[in-house]
């Protein structure tokens, strides 16, 4: 990546970071997956939230160090090569521009799908006679991280009293599932502010439409959440614990007791931030709608009816700080204020 000018810094987004700091922030969630009493943590985690760290997740130490070797070493590159893997259409590497729609961050990254015919010798002229290493750490990282990603649908599935354990991950687990894998990297950024205190964004603000996202990142802080009162937060580093957000399906699954969280990277002044995160997505053909079993009495659905595919169809038409799932609400009556058991008011 180059070093900015000034007058390019203007392209990328700003976000003021000089609001009034309120007096009590809580804390993230921390969900040891070892202990008894983990599901129901989970499930207040995703109706608070919708964000969580997870600490004895099983991935073993070894996989995310070497996929992370493997990360710096492609970053490393110089540009012109790392370009002979991209336009990320979908697939790819990306640099600053993020999506087809315009969206731009200080960030780098290497898009890819988690399906085995994914074609790596893209990759061969860059990564040296041998692709098979760099396929290899991305392989071993992602089905660990699957894995315990199905064990905390399995866990959710089971704290919200659901019969089949398997209604949310077995979407994951389908040879069909539509997942994406995604390398990030975000160089320091020495001058990442502007006259008014505004920081430079890496990622802008947005939910993840998927199911699930497992995020892993390096010592280096930047990313934030946003809080049900709209209050952003720090989520300080931790390079030996997993991050997992819930996505728009997921919410929409749920008939929105789970909330999809709204998330960004802020640029960091000194130390470059390297992430990978593997979103968990169903099939292609697969409906996204609400679970009969968790409607109460005669409850609706909150949404209209649709596929994954029209879902991430109408997600790529979309900027990333757009509300996607907006579209396919249904437009909910509002509640009768007057009680039908007694006698309408005198202007009926
Ligand atoms: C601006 C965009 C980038 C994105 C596709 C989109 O049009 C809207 C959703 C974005 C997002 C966010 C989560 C993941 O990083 C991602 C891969 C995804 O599935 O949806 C990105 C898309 C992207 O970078 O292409
Ligand atoms: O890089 C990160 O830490 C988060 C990036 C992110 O939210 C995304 O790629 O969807
Ligand atoms: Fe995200």
């Amino acid at each position: 990546m180059v070093v900015l000018s000034k007058p390019a810094i203007k392209q990328f987004s700003l976000i003021k970071t000089c609001k009034p700091t309120p007096t009590f922030f809580p804390s993230i969630p921390l969900i040891d997956l070892s202990k008894p009493d983990s599901k129901s943590l989970l499930v207040k985690a995703c109706e608070e939230f919708g964000f969580f760290k997870v600490i004895n997740h099983g991935v073993p130490t070894e996989f995310i160090t070497n996929l992370e070797t493997e990360a710096v070493q492609f970053f490393s590159l110089p540009l012109s090569e790392k370009e002979k893997t991209g336009p990320p259409n979908p697939f790819g590497y990306g640099n600053k521009s993020i999506g087809p729609n315009g969206d731009v961050g200080w960030v780098e990254y290497l898009l890819l799908t988690t399906s085995p015919q994914f074609d790596y010798q893209r990759f061969e002229s860059i990564l040296g006679k041998n692709p098979e290493n760099f396929r290899c750490a991305v392989d071993e990282y992602v089905s660990a991280v699957k894995r315990m990603g199905c064990e905390v649908l399995e866990l959710l599935a089971d704290g919200l009293n659901i019969q089949a354990r398997d209604v949310f991950s077995k979407l994951l687990k389908n040879e069909q599932s539509d997942s994406v894998f995604r390398l990030n990297h975000y160089p320091p950024c020495p001058e990442n502010q502007d006259m008014n205190g505004r920081n430079l964004i890496g990622f802008g603000e947005h939910t993840d439409p998927q199911i699930i996202s497992v995020l892993r990142s390096n010592n280096t802080s930047g990313l934030q959440i946003s809080l049900r009162d709209g209050n952003w937060i720090s989520v300080p580093p931790d390079q030996n614990s997993f991050f997992i957000n819930v996505g728009d399906s997921l919410q929409v699954m749920t008939n929105g007791k789970f909330k999809s969280v709204r998330h960004r990277v802020v640029a960091n002044t000194l130390k470059s931030r390297v992430s990978m995160i593997y979103f968990g997505g169903p099939p292609l053909s697969e409906k996204i709608a609400p679970l009969p079993s968790l409607m109460e009495g005669s409850e609706d659905s909150l949404y209209k009816e649709f596929t994954w595919f029209e879902y991430k169809k109408s997600a790529y038409k979309s900027r990333l700080a757009d509300n996607r799932l907006g579209l396919f609400e249904k437009i909910v009556a509002p509640l009768n204020k007057f009680d039908k058991t007694k006698a309408p008011p005198s202007i009926w």
